[in-house]
């Protein structure tokens, strides 16, 4: 296995929504033995320490419900800075921190791949679609924006503006099954591949996720992955603050992350959402230090073939 240069980025950003605790996440992280884990698998390890939100400015927005604009301003900033810094220089993984933070990553991972002049790809591994805007969101929640902004919808005029947009039909989303009117109109007018849990309880997980591979190798794209804790089922996962029944299993999660690391395509990572403050004796912590292990080459053995 080629040894990744892994750069771990701590992101305590809370801002996203109102309930707190995912600024402890990047503690977490380091707790449950990320660090340590990834070196045993190989790997080359950088830590740069949590990072700090942009100097704050004024920003208002004609919807009264945005909650911490300017603070998610910041962060956005600040994230995408150090975002297409880092992947240039290796392969960042952001210690969330709510999914908020995917405006800065997922924005700094596009700028980058524009300026070495490849396709960005998002995998989008959620119970949500986050694809409100500042203008659509009826909680207000900023964590719910993230793929609004980086696909370039309108609405984010407070926010730095996009060095470059992901193409909609770049986007593939899996573990829906909390969607709201508004997203769920948009996502029709878009090119996204949003694959529900129904349609992983008929076709598997592993079908969607191929297929979806075989276009970023065929783009020879980059690939960022935007882990969600609430992706995996409450009942492994329950240290996040927007649980939905019905998530993936152990087994699913683990074989996305295998197929992922199989692929030799994924070049940035957010693990986002874990509020510790919500965890039980840090399983879901636990499960997401697992998972990256998977995504970064953990595997049970070594199969001389894959055709049985
Ligand atoms: N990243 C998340 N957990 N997002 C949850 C968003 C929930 C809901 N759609 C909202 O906009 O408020
Ligand atoms: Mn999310
Ligand atoms: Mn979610």
């Amino acid at each position: 296995m080629t040894p990744r240069n892994c750069i771990l980025i701590g992101a305590p950003v809370d801002s996203g929504k109102r309930r707190r605790g995912c600024q402890m996440g990047p503690d977490a992280y380091r707790t449950a033995g990320l660090s340590e884990t990834l070196k045993e698998l190989g790997h080359n390890i950088r830590e740069l320490g949590n990072i700090q939100h942009a100097p704050l400015r004024e920003a208002s927005c004609e919807n009264e419900m945005v909650y911490a604009l300017s603070e998610t301003i910041g962060w956005t900033e600040s994230l995408a800075e150090s975002a297409a810094k880092a992947c240039g220089e290796g392969f960042p993984i952001f210690l969330g921190g709510d999914h908020s933070l995917s405006l800065g990553s997922v924005a700094g991972a596009a700028a980058y791949a524009a300026s070495v002049d490849r396709p960005l790809f998002v995998l989008w591994l959620d119970a949500h679609t986050d694809y409100h805007t500042p203008l659509t969101t009826g909680s207000g929640h900023l964590h719910g924006t993230p793929l609004g902004y980086v696909t370039g919808r309108e609405g984010f005029e407070a926010f730095p503006p996009l060095p470059a947009v992901v193409p909609t039909e770049n986007v593939c989303l899996l573990g829906l099954r909390s969607v709201d009117a508004a997203e769920s109109a948009a996502l029709q007018t878009s090119e996204m591949q949003a694959h529900d849990m129904r349609d992983i309880d008929e076709n598997g997980i592993a079908r969607p996720l191929k297929a979806f591979l075989d276009r970023v190798e065929n783009a020879n794209g980059l690939l960022h992955v935007s882990l969600d804790v609430d992706f995996l089922d409450p009942s492994i996962a329950p240290a996040v603050g927007t649980t939905v029944p019905g998530g993936a299993t152990y087994r699913e999660a683990h074989l996305v992350m295998e197929l992922l690391h199989d692929s030799e395509r994924v070049t940035s990572l957010d693990l986002v959402e874990l509020n510790p403050f919500l965890d039980e004796r840090g399983r879901t912590a636990n499960l997401m230090v697992e998972l990256t292990a998977s995504l970064l080459g953990r595997r049970v053995f070594d199969r001389p073939t894959r055709s049985y």
